[in-house]
């Protein structure tokens, strides 16, 4: 149930139960009972799940026993009903000691301010969707309906935040475990004191403090955004990105970016969205700095990149599905995100495809889907990033109608883009000149004709090629920057002091939740990736019967070095090959979720766990497939004295495991997935020379330090050691001490992988730094 401003003849009460209190208006019932949908909630089982109702009448406040077992109680009477007003105390369920409620009067007011307009206060120039009076004691905010502020939004957690008066009349706000965070001034906070004009963010909506009284702005999308003055430069300075670009974008606005390869049409991108912020200059939305207050707004702004964000071998609606858990509280249930998803995936028209595999859409229809995912949470300016790149004429232009009819649905839309055949669909297009500055801003019909051309192909070769034109120049003289520019951005508008306060942003706060949902992703999407499943299956099969070949039915002087040569081989071959593409190709995706909450290490540790178990069930399988049966000829006995099979399986898991994070460092690496195959021979090869069996390592200066960072050199100690390889094969190389048929030895073996593929975890968690946007590494 919302709140309104209304005028009625009884007085606005405070209203306090025990540990609560809240301001009751007479426009509004309120029922007491243990029914959580009610508005004064008495967990206490005396009380009846309807009990009361406290309404307003002509006369003032009466309170209704609606037909309770235990009966109401009014200055110590059992009531059915009664007249109550300041100073009634009234019990539930027992007149001694029942639960209690009492009422008084509504605090004097401390000053009178203005209820709506109050930019000077706020920085806000839009009117609040709700006034009411500051809280007497505490109110509670959050989207279940038992808060005493509902705020109706998938972003804001079932019990968000708390609101406390302080003995001292300041105020203080305290986040109560929230999803998506409670922010301060645009900061996150668990706890802190709020002053007049402080701006708590929840979700869409911001409350203020103004004078004695609570205002509540909601976010629905149509917001402003304000270019001032930006700047972006590289290189300590010396070369600039991006100069002085100043540009108003009003709203429900599609905004066209234009420009020569090369003129700093992504840097701009990058800017507007907080993802690289500009080293100078201001980015207003709706009147609050983007940059200071980044924590907060970045999810009002949905970005959709070049490259797909979506996992391709998931159905449209599963994809939108694990996207939606990621993005919303843990507490919204299935139906409340699969409405959501349902939403977007009509305001986008891919109801016939939902059950659609991502890889069989068409360009625009995946272009259409990624939009759907930015869809979800509702944001109020979405940025795409060449959303017409690759697509037909005929698919551009049904892209740019889709842009157009987002704006006119109440967003601000931005779009980078290299093509012009639609340029007319937009209401402002900004054309950039090379260097990051402004050749053209304003209506798309008066581009060309301003630049002096009839085609675009001109203009753009007369960008490359007419290096003494001034195009910055000339615009700033034309009548066009004064309208555009000048006249647009003196509109009414706030304007809050900028400064590029360090961004905190907030610790993702259900770290658990966010891995339980990675891994049922990462899952479902190697489950639908058959070439991945094939290799799966048939490698340690393929690998272990070569072993067996090898291996014959005894391990001997002229076996035994081979076949457990080529099982350390096929461990690491397995493990590498399962872990070398995981990262890199999805980077656009992880790049994106990053930018929007979703943790790091999470992340990794997604990866870590569905690899891993395939991993090590298939270096089970190398090993039994190339084993078994086999005289290992140590008479049953390992090295730890388990059967040697056994230990011999646990070797190669930890080999692979310990190759499998080679692999992902390979793949935070490596730019491209092209990249990663050379890397993959390099690697096995030096697998396999440096695991001590075909080279002696013991004392060679050198390549023994070399051989430490080596997995299948500890790996094939560990394995020699369990069969006692000197014995059975003696020669210098099987010599070694790491091949030692001992428990200490066969220990340090394994330990020794297991700290590599600890290393090798902490430098993925580095390298995935490497690849997020600027702001996230800050
Ligand atoms: N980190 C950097 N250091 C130095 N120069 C850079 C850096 N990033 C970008 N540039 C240069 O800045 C210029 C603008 O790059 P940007 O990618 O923004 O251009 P663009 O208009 O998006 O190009 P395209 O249309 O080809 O995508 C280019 O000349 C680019 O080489």
């Amino acid at each position: 149930m919302g709140w309104r401003i209304f005028a009625s003849s009884a007085p606005e009460l405070v209203l306090e139960t025990k540990g609560d209190s809240q301001v009751i208006i007479p426009s509004r019932s309120y029922r007491f009972g243990r029914d959580p949908m009610g508005e004064v909630v008495c967990a206490d089982p005396r009380v009846s799940w309807h009990h009361a109702v406290l309404r307003s009448g002509r006369g003032g406040w009466t309170l209704d026993d609606v037909g309770s077992t235990n009966g109401t109680y009014a200055d110590g009477r059992r009531v059915r009903h009664v007249q109550v007003g300041p100073g009634s105390v009234i019990r539930f369920g027992n007149p001694v000691d029942g639960p209690w409620a009492t009422l008084s009067s509504m605090p004097a007011p401390e000053s009178q301010t203005a209820p709506v307009e109050v930019p000077s206060e706020t920085g806000e120039f839009r009117s609040p969707i709700l006034i009411r009076p500051l809280p007497v004691r505490t109110i509670t905010i959050g989207r279940s309906p038992d808060n005493d502020l509902v705020v109706e939004d998938l972003l804001v957690s079932r019990n968000h935040a708390q609101l406390s008066a302080r003995l001292d009349g300041s105020y203080e706000i305290v986040d109560l475990g929230s999803h998506n965070g409670t922010y301060l001034n645009g900061q996150p906070v668990l706890r802190a004191v709020v002053h007049q004009g402080d701006i708590v963010g929840i979700g869409h909506a911001d409350f203020r403090l103004v004078g004695n009284e609570l205002l509540e702005f909601v976010d629905i999308g149509e917001v402003s955004l304000s270019v001032q003055d930006l700047e972006v430069q590289v290189d300590d300075g010396r070369k600039t990105l991006i100069e002085r670009l100043s540009f108003p974008v009003g709203e429900k606005c599609l905004l066209a970016v234009v420009g020569p390869s090369g003129s700093g049409k992504s840097t701009l991108l990058n800017a507007l969205t907080g993802l690289r912020p500009a080293d100078r200059g201001t980015v207003l939305y709706d009147g609050r700095d983007l940059y200071r207050d980044y924590a907060e707004l970045r999810q009002r702004i949905g970005l959709v990149p070049q490259e797909d964000i979506l996992h391709s071998q998931l159905s449209v609606r599963r994809a939108l599905g694990y996207a939606a858990e990621l993005r919303f509280p843990a507490d919204t249930d299935k139906t409340e995100r699969q409405s959501r998803v349902d939403e977007v995936i009509s305001e986008l028209g891919l109801d016939a495809r939902v059950d659609q595999r991502i890889h069989s859409l068409s360009g625009g229809q995946r272009k259409r889907v990624s939009v759907a995912l930015e869809l979800l949470i509702k944001p109020s300016l979405l940025f795409l990033d060449e959303p017409t790149s690759g697509l037909d004429p005929g698919m551009d232009r049904s892209v740019m109608n889709m842009l157009r009819g987002l704006a006119d649905g109440g967003r601000t839309v931005i779009v980078v883009t290299h093509s012009v055949l639609n340029l007319d669909v937009c209401d402002r297009l900004l054309v950039l000149a090379p260097g990051g500055r402004v050749a053209y801003y304003g209506p798309p019909d008066k581009t060309l004709s301003f630049l002096g051309f009839t085609h675009w192909p001109e203009a753009f070769e007369a960008f490359e090629d007419d290096k003494e034109r001034d195009w910055v120049a000339e615009y700033r003289a034309s009548p066009l920057h004064s309208e555009y520019v000048i006249e647009a951005m003196e509109q009414p508008g706030p304007r809050v002091p900028s400064g590029h306060a360090t961004v905190q942003l907030p610790k993702p706060q259900s770290w658990a939740s966010q891995l339980g949902t990675l891994i049922r992703r990462y899952a479902a999407v190697l489950a639908s990736d058959r070439t991945f499943l094939t290799i799966m299956v048939a490698l340690p099969f393929v690998m272990g019967a070569m072993a067996r070949a090898l291996a014959g039915s005894r391990l001997n002087q002229n076996t035994a070095l081979n076949a457990l040569l080529i099982l350390c081989v096929g461990g690491v071959l397995t493990g590498a090959a399962n872990a070398v593409r995981e990262l890199v190709k999805e980077r656009a995706i992880y790049q994106r979720e990053r930018a929007v909450g979703l943790s790091r290490s999470a992340y990794l540790f997604s990866k870590i766990m569905v690899l891993g178990a395939i991993t090590v069930g298939q270096a089970v399988v190398l090993t039994l497939v190339g084993l078994s049966g086999v005289d290992l000829g140590v008479h049953g006995r390992g090295a730890v004295s388990l059967p040697p099979l056994l230990e011999i399986s646990f070797a190669v898991a930890l080999l692979s495991f310990t190759s499998m994070m080679l692999g992902l460092v390979v793949s935070a690496l490596v730019r491209r997935e092209e990249g990663t195959m050379p890397l993959l021979v390099l690697l096995t090869i030096v697998q396999v020379v440096f695991c001590g069996a075909l080279l002696k390592l013991n004392g060679v200066l050198g390549l023994e330090q070399i051989s430490w960072l080596v997995a299948s050199r500890w790996a094939f100690g560990a394995v020699a050691g369990t069969v006692d390889l000197h014995t059975i094969a003696p020669s210098t190389n099987t010599s070694d001490p790491l091949f030692t048929h001992s428990p200490g030895a066969w220990g340090l073996n394994m330990g020794m992988m297991l700290v590599l593929s600890v290393i090798e975890g902490v430098l993925v968690l580095r390298m995935l730094r490497r690849h997020e946007p600027a702001i996230m590494r800050k």
